[in-house]
Order: C-alpha cells, then structure tokens, then sequence
C-alpha cells in the first residue's frame, strides 16, 4: 500500500498490532500483510508453542496463547501483549469457528436450525461473539488510558445475508456486528475507534471443507484480506469509525469515501 503505516503514539515505534487466531487463515494472511508493511505483530493461537512457531516466519512478529472462550486466558495474553509489545494499538478479533463445528458438510448439505446440536449452538456463539466480547473488554479501557487504539471485528457476508442452513454461523457473526456497532457508539467521541472488516465471500481456509467448490461459491483467497488492514492500520484511517469494510470492494470503497469527503 501506497499509505506509510501509521506511527504509535510512543513517539516513532511501529504500529502494535494483535490478531486474535494468528496461527491460520485469514489470521495468519493479516498478520503477515502488517509485519510486511512494518507493523510489531502479537498473532495468538490457543497453543502458545504453535503461535510462536509460526510468528518465528514473520519478521518482529511474536506468537501469544489466547483461548477467545476464557476471560482469565483473555486477560494473561492481553498484560503478556503489553509487556512483550510495549502496548497494543490495534487489536484484531478474528479467531472464530464456522459451519463446519455443526456441519462438515454445510455447503452442499444445509442444516435446518432444528437439527442443529445444542452445544454446537454454544461454542459457536461463545466463540464468534463472546469471544469478541472478551477482548475487546478488556484492551478497551487499557487503549483508552494510552491514549488511543483501533479495534478492527472481522466479519462474515452471512452476518447480514441469512441464507438457509446457516445456523448458527450466521446469527454469531449478526451479534458480533452488532457488538461492532454498540462498541462503537459507546467509544464514539473517544480516541478509539471500532471498525469492521470482512472478505466478501467464501475464502480458501480451515473452515471451508476440503474438496467442495460448488460453482456458486466465488472462493477468495486470505490475501485479500492485506490491502484493508494494512489501510486501517495506517494514518489515512486514523479518524474512521464504525465502518464495515469488504475487501474485495476495498478499493471502490476507498475511492468513493475519498471523492465523498
Ligand atoms: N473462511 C471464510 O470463508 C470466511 C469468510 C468470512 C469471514 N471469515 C471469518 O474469518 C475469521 C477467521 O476464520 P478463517 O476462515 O481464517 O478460519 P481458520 O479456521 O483458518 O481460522 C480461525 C482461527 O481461529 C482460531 N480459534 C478457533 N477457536 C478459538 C478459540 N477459542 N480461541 C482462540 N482461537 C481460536 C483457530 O485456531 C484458527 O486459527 C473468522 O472470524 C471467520 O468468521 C471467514
Ligand atoms: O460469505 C462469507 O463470508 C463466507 O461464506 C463465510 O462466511 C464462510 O461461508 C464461512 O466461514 C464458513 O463457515
């Protein structure tokens, strides 16, 4: 990206970012775009060990053990962030778990909502949206006293397009945008800001079971995931707030916000 990444406010040290379920996917394609671009990277799996092996192949990165489920697992990554990093600017909430917790075969088989297992139902919604929850609760207060952060939700096209068999995938991803949207009237007027970010359609990861590509499903690849956070990580999207981004119209969107201000 043409856009310098934007300095923390520690006076010219590079931009601190977290990305929560680093190790894989569109994860691990963010987290290398930002340490590419410059950015100090924390990616977090729940195996530290693992997290650290595959931070070791980004340069300045660190890997961190963070379990998205467990507020006491939340809150030691977050001082282990702070102390190895030197503070976070941007935290990313990523990890997530999808269809195939409920349904290995959801994309050519779709489940009705009541075949859906009730404790699959509970560890996708206490993932996808707790685990947000969790997070973002407790950088949120530390940014603020800092002076500053931007937190960055990633999300889903069926967070708004309810498609048939999508329980319970698509409601998770619905209340974690509309976390998004309440954190960021609560953070409004504040030096943090809250923005989302989504691929715009199916993309090559864990989460997609290996074989399928029915014609309908446009597969993206993670990378396309680079261009936009490196954008948001950068001074140009110092003052945006409460945005929901798609990558694959990135570019559009920037240019007409561009043209419209
Ligand atoms: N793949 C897609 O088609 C697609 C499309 C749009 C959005 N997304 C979103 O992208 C995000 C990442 O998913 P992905 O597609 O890269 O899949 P992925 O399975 O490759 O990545 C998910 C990551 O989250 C981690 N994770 C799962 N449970 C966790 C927990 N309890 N604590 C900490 N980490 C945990 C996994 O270990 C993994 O590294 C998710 O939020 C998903 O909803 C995916
Ligand atoms: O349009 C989308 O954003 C994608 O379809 C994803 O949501 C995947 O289908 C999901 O990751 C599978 O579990």
């Amino acid at each position: 990206m043409s856009t310098p990444m934007r300095e923390s406010r520690d006076g010219g040290s590079p931009m601190k970012v977290l990305v929560t379920g680093g190790t894989s996917g569109l994860g691990l394609a963010m987290a290398s775009a930002l340490a590419a671009a410059g950015a100090t990277v924390a990616l977090t799996g729940r195996s530290g060990a693992h997290a650290g092996s595959v931070a070791a192949e980004l340069p300045g990165a660190v890997g961190i053990e963070l379990d998205v489920r467990d507020e006491a697992s939340v809150a030691r990554a977050v001082d282990e962030a702070w102390s190895r990093l030197g503070g976070v600017d941007m935290p990313v909430n990523n990890a997530g778990i999808g269809m195939r917790t409920v349904n290995p075969r959801f994309m050519t088989h779709p489940q009705s909502f009541w075949d859906v297992p009730v404790d699959g139902f509970r560890a996708v919604i206490e993932t996808n949206l707790t685990g947000y929850f969790l997070v973002a609760r407790a950088v949120t207060p530390r940014m603020l006293a800092a002076g500053g952060g931007r937190i960055v939700n990633i999300s889903v096209n069926e967070s708004t397009m309810h498609r048939a068999g999508f329980v319970p995938y698509g409601p998770s991803r619905a209340g974690s945008e509309a976390l998004s949207r309440v954190m960021a009237a609560d953070l409004r007027d504040t030096s943090v800001t809250v923005n989302m970010l989504l691929p715009g359609g199916a993309t090559v990861t864990g989460m997609i079971p290996p074989g399928v590509a029915p014609e309908d499903w446009n597969f993206l690849e993670p990378a396309v995931m680079g261009p936009p956070i490196v954008w948001l990580a950068s001074d140009d999207a110092a003052g945006v707030h409460d945005e929901r981004i798609v990558a694959v119209d990135f570019e559009r969107w920037l240019h007409e916000r561009n043209a419209g201000r």
